[in-house]
């Protein structure tokens, strides 16, 4: 298992810059013949954090959760199956990286998102998601905006996704800018 922080750094074209604090790490996949085994976290990994829920997502292809903005919790996801387009935004004032927006795909990977980063991601192809939370989860620390703002900024390479009934009646990215800056 290798830590791409510093991969991500000096990947250049091979996967665009992530927000400081997020963390890509890829599966190690231990294939034989029947199938195969990967790490999927220790705690050793990130030292600084505890997660206390796991939560399993299973997505029909042309979902799309978020996007959506947590204030004091952490989520760190692994993509068990399918394929998913990862969208983060920036909106931490004191970091190197405020205001980059960036999409990913991550096969076989797992990524940390830390507070203050908004994100969502779009199944392209139908899947599943495990992820844990450094907090138990409460709909308070999970403000959300439209996943098509052109102000967001991030390019899901969705059109007409399914979303949930939250998700759809999510209102502007500036209004939930406004929303985190007054906290
Ligand atoms: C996230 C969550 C939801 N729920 C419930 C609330 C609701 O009835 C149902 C579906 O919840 P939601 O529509 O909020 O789920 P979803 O839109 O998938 O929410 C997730 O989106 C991605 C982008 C994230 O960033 C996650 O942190 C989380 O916010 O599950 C829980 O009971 N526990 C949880 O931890």
């Amino acid at each position: 298992m290798r830590n791409d922080l510093e991969v991500l750094e000096t990947q250049g074209p091979e996967r665009p810059r992530a927000p400081e604090g997020v963390v890509v790490r890829e599966l190690e996949l231990h294939r034989d013949a029947r199938g195969d085994l990967a790490e999927l976290y220790r705690q050793d990994w990130f030292p600084d954090i505890s997660l206390v829920q796991w939560n399993v997502s299973r997505c029909l292809s042309n979902s799309l959760r978020g996007v959506h903005l947590h204030l004091l919790h952490s989520d760190f996801l692994t993509v068990l199956s399918g394929q998913f387009v990862f969208g983060l935004r920036d909106l931490r004032p004191s970091s190197p990286t405020c205001g980059l927006s960036v999409s990913l795909e991550l096969p076989n990977a797992s990524i940390l998102i830390p507070p203050g980063v908004a994100h969502g991601f779009h199944c392209v192809a139908e899947g599943t998601l495990v992820y844990g939370l450094t907090h138990p989860w409460d709909i308070a620390d999970d403000l959300a905006c439209r996943w098509d703002d052109p102000e967001l900024g991030i390019d899901f390479t969705a059109t007409d996704p399914i979303l949930s009934p939250r998700d759809a009646a999510a209102g502007s990215f500036e209004a939930m800018l406004a929303q985190y800056q007054g906290r």
